[in-house]
């Protein structure tokens, strides 16, 4: 079976703030090292998906920057590989992608001439680790028309944020409420679907000329009754970057406090991919005191560092303290600074003896800003 995998990464967040006025959701950094998309795109690559499309829009530059050619995801091949769908103009109209119906329905051209069978639809922003091979199998187990991945979401998740699925004993979706107040079940629809290719170009065909543009609310919501939609519950690690710096801050500091989800996220599964940048190693110096951090390459550690993820090259000068935080890219924060609860993006510098403290939520430093 050859399956096309497409990857919504076009989305807004304003939830996101400052960390997206200058980059897509898919290309906010995560855990040190990788981006938000690496995850889905390594998905797909360890469960054989050797040909993907990127739909991007909002802020696509640092996202594409960070794909070029495929390379490090093995996608930069002469058949199949990495695409980037971006919006485009043309004979017959130039539009944005209106929604996520739409930015598919807008690259038709790319489905209706590959060999691919079926499609499998994720998302840029989603952070976990899964081979779809079973979902597959399910899929064909069930003869679904179409496959939505779902999670019973406890309570550490905004549920009114999410669809939520109610199904039948046999895992037949009857009903799907699309982020409500109060859903019926806590079941939520993680945003990936499985389906055949010629039932998607009819179901696109029938739905975008019509003004309509959600692939959920426009595509799938209406036609539960006709068609065999099925839930496929995943059991794993699941989180949605483009949520909000809550969630954002939350799941940086989730792989920080456990060894499992260490293993689950970077570890099984396949390995996660990214675009390498080749900076030196890191080097703690002798009065450096680090406990329980990522540290990636190329950070010099002369401070102290608690329970925080320093992505590359990061500069901790003696005195400064770094607890619960976030460093993005080469950050200095001087001599006897403190930095508490924060997230601070790339280049920024926090003076000698300055305080960087978040209340109730983590505090975000905007790129090149200065304290
Ligand atoms: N115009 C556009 N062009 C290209 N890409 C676009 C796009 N608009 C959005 N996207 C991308 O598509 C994905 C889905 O985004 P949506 O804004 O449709 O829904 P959201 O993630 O809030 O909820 C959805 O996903 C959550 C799970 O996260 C489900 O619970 C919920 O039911 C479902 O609607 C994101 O990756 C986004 O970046």
């Amino acid at each position: 079976m050859k399956v096309l995998g497409l990857i919504l990464a076009g989305g807004k967040s304003d939830a996101l703030g400052k960390l997206v006025y200058k980059r897509a959701s898919a290309a906010v950094p995560v855990f040190g090292k990788y981006r938000a998309i690496d995850f889905t795109l390594s998905n797909m690559v360890n469960s054989g998906i050797y040909k993907v499309g990127v739909l991007t829009q909002y802020n696509p530059r640092s996202l594409m920057d960070h794909l070029g050619s495929g390379k490090e995801w093995d996608l930069d091949r002469k058949h199949g590989g990495l695409y980037i769908l971006q919006p485009y103009i043309g004979m017959t109209g130039e539009y944005w992608y209106r929604g996520t119906a739409d930015a598919i329905f807008q690259n038709t051209t790319m489905l209706r001439r590959g060999d691919e069978d079926y499609v499998l639809i994720g998302s840029g922003d989603h952070i976990y680790k899964m081979l779809y091979d079973d979902l597959f199998r399910y899929h064909f187990a069930k003869s679904a028309d179409i496959t939505l991945l779902v999670k019973e979401l406890d309570d550490t998740y905004d549920i009114t944020q999410y669809g939520t699925v109610v199904t039948e004993p046999d895992g037949r979706i009857i009903e799907i409420k699309e982020k409500v107040q109060n859903p019926p079940t806590r079941k939520a629809f993680l945003g990936v679907y499985f389906i055949n290719k010629y039932l998607l170009l009819e179901l696109l065909y029938d739905t975008v000329p019509a003004g309509k543009y959600d692939l959920l609310l426009d595509v799938v919501i209406p036609n539960l009754s006709k068609l065999r939609v099925y839930a496929y519950e995943f059991k794993g690690y699941w989180r949605n970057v483009k949520k909000g710096i809550n969630e954002y801050y939350k799941m940086n500091m989730e792989v920080l406090n456990s060894q499992a989800l260490r293993e689950e996220l970077f570890v099984k599964y396949g390995k996660v991919y990214t675009k390498l940048k080749d900076y030196p190693p890191a080097k703690y110096t002798n009065t450096a005191k680090v406990s329980n951090s990522i540290i990636a390459d190329g950070c010099i550690i002369s401070g102290n560092v608690k329970n925080s993820v320093l992505f590359r090259g990061v500069v901790v000068k003696a005195g400064a303290r770094v607890e619960n935080s976030i460093v993005m890219q080469d950050t200095v924060i001087e001599e006897g600074a403190i930095v508490r609860n924060a997230i601070i993006d790339k280049n920024c510098v926090i003076r000698a003896e300055q305080m960087l403290v978040g209340d109730f939520e983590p505090v975000v430093l905007e790129k090149w800003m200065v304290v």
